[in-house]
């Protein structure tokens, strides 16, 4: 499947901000945690992280050496305190980002199972969230994944 390209903040971009070398592309593992009830898990970014307040899907950035998976289940129990068996971890979709501040390659990834009561131990706010989604702002990485909710839910 071809990968497609977001691109945010177009503004900033004709403005020249982010233009120069070409840079590297920064691997993301995300979550969409989807409870029994089919409601899935917004977080919002904490303060002090680029995008502070927006509403995005939990995960963060794959350390050197590690899988999407692992990377996952370590930043689900830094967030929020879970255990989750990369082995439980569904890749469903990947999706390019450029954004002023990095290019990222988002690869998100399903999950209906986990170990443990949610903690914010990030001092984030939780969300269990349906469609259409009444939080806001959404990260426009997280974006897309809407979308693809609402693809899903209309084919049954
Ligand atoms: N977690 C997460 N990150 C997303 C989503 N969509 C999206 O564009 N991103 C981008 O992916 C990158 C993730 O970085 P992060 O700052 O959350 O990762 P991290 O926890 O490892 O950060 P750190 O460097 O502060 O430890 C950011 O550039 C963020 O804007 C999403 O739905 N969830």
């Amino acid at each position: 499947m071809t990968e497609p390209l977001l691109t945010a903040d177009a503004h900033l971009r004709r403005e020249g901000v982010t233009e120069g070398a070409p840079r590297p592309v920064v691997d993301v593992a995300v979550g969409v945690l989807i409870g029994a009830d089919g409601r899935f898990l917004l977080a919002s970014r904490p303060e002090g992280k680029v995008y502070a307040g927006y509403w995005e899907f939990p995960g963060g950035k794959l350390e050197a050496g590690e899988s999407v998976e692992t990377a996952l289940a370590r930043e689900l129990h830094e967030e929020l305190g879970i255990r989750v068996d990369p082995a439980q971890v569904l890749r469903w979709r990947e999706q390019l980002v450029d954004y002023p501040h990095a290019l990222v390659r988002l690869h998100f990834c399903k999950l209906t199972q986990w170990q443990g009561e949610l903690q914010t131990r990030e001092g984030q706010a939780l969300a269990w969230a349906s469609l259409p989604v009444t939080v806001s702002p959404v990260l426009p990485g997280a974006v897309p994944v809407l979308r693809w909710l609402e693809e899903e839910a209309a084919l049954g």
